[in-house]
């Protein structure tokens, strides 16, 4: 049996040590691990299907954790300033030099009396919220710098909510899921901070259903919440922000907020939980691969099911970055993950910080790196489809980016300027010749990363061909 243990063990090494390495970088909410998702969507749709029901939980608390944002956001506005007495709300419509706090204060009471009904009635998310995340495990401490103000994060840290990965594993619970996500090596010998989702106890079970059983009696009440122009008036004022998925969530409600509920691809890719640490996954090519064009390829290349992965992705947050070094040696390839929609938003750890900004200084890091000197670099300037929103809004891009000059302020101009800026980034840091594999991308749509991520893996084989163990 030992005999057995060892070879099986040598086996396992010999095929760690044969797969091909990908580190998945960028800062936080960046899309590292909806971009990992959608590898396993691809190529390991087995235990993707095994994990769906897993994120259930995790986009109830998505929901919940919008709502109750709204909830506290209220809480503070009337604080502050307190719903209108009779004889203010005459007064106040009389003088046409009150503020627009004012002009809100003195708004008719029927507004204010539906959204404090609304408050009252849709209390008992709060619970909820507790019990959601008591099954993802116990959350750690909202990290920060000195120079960014308690003010600013109290309108962020509900989307911030992670988990200790350790314990992450152990403690979701998802009624009927009968399937573990699958571990790598080193995650299971507790060198790496990875877990996901497993299935739970029958008591566990019931609490989940009693979280599903809340929401689906708040459903149109967190509808009318969410939609209320009044709320959204208060919620810009007092510049309140969303994780990127709430609106889609909230908006698909009446689909998500059931009893039966299955997340579908695009529900589980849209689900949002911050990554700690660095979670490692295996994976072999056993899914279906989509042509990428239909070109007849002169060099093509030998079947990729062949092929192992490791596939390592990273907690963004600037205080998680120091764990990413020690994964730099022998890994094959980087994909860099550059939000390029969040050209107007500051970095959560330290305000001062502008995104964009940011994502220029890391990934100048990056190509600087001596260690990577020989490792495929593949950037995704990513989240388009929400810069496409934005601008579409009316943002004006030169504002945040000077540099951006008077190009037209349009989708396509600034992808083109980006890319550019990138690869001059790379180009100062890393002057000897290498290839950049550059794609604009929206990862959360699964049909058009899929397209990306096949041609990805196929440069990324291409690319390290060269090396005779993967022949
Ligand atoms: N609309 C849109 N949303 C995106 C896109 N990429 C990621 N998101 C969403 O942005 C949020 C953050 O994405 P993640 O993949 O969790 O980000 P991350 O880089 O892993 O972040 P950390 O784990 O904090 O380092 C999730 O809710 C995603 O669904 C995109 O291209 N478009
Ligand atoms: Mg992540």
């Amino acid at each position: 049996m030992i005999d057995e243990a060892l070879r099986e063990e040598g086996s396992a090494m010999r095929q760690r040590e044969k797969a091909l390495k990908i580190l998945l970088l960028g800062q936080s909410e960046s899309g590292k691990s909806t971009t990992l998702k959608n590898f396993r969507r691809l190529f390991a749709r087995d235990q993707w299907e095994k994990e769906r029901l897993a994120w259930r939980t995790v986009i109830q608390l998505n929901i919940v954790r919008a709502i109750n944002t709204i909830l506290d956001t209220l809480a503070d506005e009337f604080l502050e300033n307190p719903p209108p007495t009779p004889t203010r709300s005459v007064r106040s419509r009389s003088d046409d030099s009150h503020t627009s706090k004012d002009s809100l204060r003195s708004q008719a009471s029927p507004t204010t009396d539906k959204l404090q009904l609304l408050r009252r009635r849709l209390g008992p998310l709060r619970g909820v919220e507790d019990d959601l995340k008591k099954m993802l495990g116990p959350s750690e401490a909202q990290e920060r710098s000195p120079s960014t103000p308690l003010s600013y994060l109290s309108t962020r840290d509900r989307a911030e909510f992670y988990v200790r990965s350790g314990n992450w594993r152990d403690t979701l619970q998802v009624p009927g899921a009968s399937a573990r996500f699958g571990q790598g090596n080193r995650a299971s010998r507790g060198n790496l901070r990875g877990g996901q989702p497993g299935a739970g106890t029958a008591t566990e079970a019931h609490e989940t259903d009693s979280a599903t059983e809340v929401l689906v009696g708040c459903k149109d009440d967190m509808k009318t919440l969410w939609k209320d122009e009044a709320v959204w008036e208060i919620l810009t004022r007092r510049e309140v922000k969303f994780e990127d998925s709430a609106d889609y969530f909230i908006s698909n409600a009446d689909r998500i907020v059931t009893r039966g509920y299955e997340p579908s691809d695009e529900d589980v890719l849209r689900a949002r939980l911050r990554t700690m640490g660095v979670q490692e996954y295996h994976m072999t090519s056993e899914g279906e691969s989509l042509p990428t064009n239909n070109i007849v390829d002169p060099n093509p290349l030998p079947p990729a099911d062949g092929y192992s992965w490791l596939l390592y992705d990273v907690g963004g947050a600037r205080t998680q970055r120091s764990a990413w070094q020690p994964f730099f040696e022998g890994v094959h390839a980087i994909i860099f993950l550059a939000p390029v929609s969040c050209f107007d938003e500051r970095l959560e750890e330290d305000i001062r910080f502008n995104k964009l900004e940011d994502s220029f200084v890391l990934w100048g890091g990056i190509c600087k790196s001596k260690l990577l000197a020989n490792t495929t670099l593949v950037l995704f300037l990513n989240k388009c489809d929400l810069l496409e929103a934005k601008i579409a809004n009316g943002a004006k891009v030169k504002r945040f980016l000077p540099s951006f000059g008077d190009r037209p302020n349009t989708t396509d101009a600034v992808i083109k300027y980006l890319k550019q800026k990138f690869k001059d980034t790379m180009k100062q840091n890393s002057p000897e010749r290498r290839t950049l594999y550059i794609y604009p991308t929206s990862v959360v749509d699964a049909e058009e990363t899929t397209i990306t991520l096949n041609t990805v893996r196929d440069s990324i084989l291409r690319e390290n061909l060269q090396n005779a163990d993967f022949v």
